[in-house]
Parts: C-alpha cells; structure tokens; sequence
C-alpha cells in the first residue's frame, strides 16, 4: 500500500519583514520525525523568527509552512491568493507543536502543577482529573514532580525551565519547539535542562532548537541548520558541519565561538560519526 510521506514539519521559500527589513530569505527545511535539528548563527540572523514562524507566533509573509502536511496560517484562495485563517484553524493545524521558551514564561502565582494542567484545562479543553494526571506524568518526567506544589518563585532558574518542559509535554506534542532554553540560566543550571532535552532525544522526540550551546548541538542532533543573515548558509549532521565546514561563513562562525567559549571543545557523538 503507498502511503504520502508527509515531513512533520515542512518549510518552502518561507520569507518574513518587519516593515522594510527582511530576516528571512527563502527558507527550505523539512523536519521528519524522530529528528533533532538545531538552528544556530550570528545573533540577528533569524534563528528565533523562523522557530516562531513554525507555530505561527510569528506570521511568515511569504512561502509555505506545513505541520504533517497541512499549511499553517493561511487558506489559499485561488489565483496564486491567500488570506489569513481564522485562529481556530490555526491553532488546529499547530495542535501538535509545542514551544519551549527561553524565558520559561511561568505564571508566578499559580502552582507548578496548575502551569502545567492550565493549557490542558483552557487551550485543550481537557477534564481537570484527566490534565493533573497527565501533567503530573509529564512533571514526572522531568524529574519535577516533587516540586508539584511549588511556586516559581521558589524554584532555581534551571528547575524552572524543566516545568516549563514538562508544560510542553503535557500537551503530548509531535514536535516540540525549543528557543534557547539554556540561554537565560546560570552556567551551573545549564546542564540540568541539557541532560533533559538530551534524554527526549533518545526517547525519539522530534525536536527544532535554537541554541548557542555549540557542544550540545553535536552532541543531540540529527542536523544542524547554520544561518546568517536570513538564509540558510549551510546544514549537515553535526559530524561534518563542525569538523569540515564547506563555506568560509561557517568556519568564520565557529572560529569565533571557539575563540569565545572558555571549554570550546566539541564532543562529537559516535553514532554520527560516519556519516
Ligand atoms: N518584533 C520585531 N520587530 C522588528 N524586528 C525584529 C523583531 N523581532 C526580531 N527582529 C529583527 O529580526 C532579526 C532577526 O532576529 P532573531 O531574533 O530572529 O535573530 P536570532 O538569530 O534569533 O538572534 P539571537 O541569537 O540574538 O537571539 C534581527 O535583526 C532583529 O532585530
């Protein structure tokens, strides 16, 4: 029996502008499941725009996104027009997205557990018992359930950010959408949150990550997504991409980070290493 493949995420000639300013170019990249891909560039060169173009948080003024197939945002109309879907639509077609924020977006006066069942009780529309359960299971699974009763602020920034994962999972996402998680953290909380997103990886979760942690961008995913100004410069499995960049750009880019980074060494994962 033939069966479509349909990427989980799929992006064609996606273009966006703030008012004059274009920051992205023409954007190809599909996302199959079960993959990992990191975005990673120069500061301003579009790696969050395009993550926000993906659930629609920002709206992509030219091209396609499609989740599983269906395109996000817009209704064709004919005549090579479009218009904008109704929101309903939208948050149909983006239902197995879920984003990570850097800032972890917490609301500081509820709970642990009500931040995470909230968007399961009001956006989902899922019985109270039912969304406990299962934010308990996903809290569980960031190794927070502990802290259930917790508030925020009584919480380290890297625990934090572990609820704001657990918030994710407990919509039972396809693809999750991860925009420098580590960046707002002290470097000691960093690893926490690393050692989680890196243990989805092995569990099969289909990721797209914007980071600034080089190493841990070797070290998890499948492909590496290198921008700069916009446009997509160059993409590989980690194995190729940061041991024999093809183009100057990108040995100009890691050049600077090891130059920077105080332990630039880059662990390359074995299983990646033939490719
Ligand atoms: N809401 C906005 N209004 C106007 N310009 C914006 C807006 N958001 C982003 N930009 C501009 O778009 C460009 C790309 O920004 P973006 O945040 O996507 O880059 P980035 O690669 O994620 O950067 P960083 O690594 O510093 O987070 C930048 O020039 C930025 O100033």
């Amino acid at each position: 029996m033939n069966s479509i493949h349909l990427p989980m995420v799929s992006l064609r000639g996606v273009g966006k502008s703030y008012g004059e300013h274009r920051v992205l170019h023409d954007f190809d990249l599909d996302v199959e499941q079960g993959e990992v891909v990191t975005l990673i560039g120069p500061s301003g060169s579009g790696k969050t725009t395009a993550l926000r173009c993906m659930n629609f948080l920002e709206e992509y003024d030219q091209g396609e996104i499609r989740i599983r197939g269906a395109l996000l945002g817009y209704t064709h109309t004919g005549n090579g027009q479009r218009r904008r879907d109704s929101d309903r639509n939208i948050a149909e077609v983006r239902a197995p997205v879920a984003m990570v924020f850097q800032q972890f977006n917490l609301w500081p006066h509820m709970r642990v557990i009500e931040n995470v069942t909230a968007p399961l009780t009001l956006v989902k529309g899922i019985h109270r018992d039912a969304a406990r359960k299962r934010a308990m299971r996903a809290l569980e699974r960031v190794g927070m359930a502990n802290k259930a009763d917790a508030f925020p602020a009584q919480l380290s920034g890297g625990q934090q950010q572990r609820v704001g994962i657990a918030r994710a999972l407990a919509v039972e996402p396809e693809v999750m959408l991860l925009d420098e998680p580590t960046s707002a953290l002290d470097p000691e909380l960093v690893d926490e949150v690393l050692e989680v997103i890196q243990s989805l990886a092995r569990d099969g979760m289909t990721m797209v990550m914007v980071t600034h942690e080089m190493g841990f961008a070797a070290k998890v995913s499948s492909r590496v997504v290198f921008m700069e100004a916009g446009r997509i410069i160059e993409t590989g499995v980690p194995s190729r991409l940061f041991t024999t960049p093809a183009t100057d750009r990108l040995r100009a880019f890691l050049r600077t980070w090891f130059d920077r980074s105080r332990n630039g060494a880059i662990e390359l994962p074995t299983n990646t290493r033939d490719h």
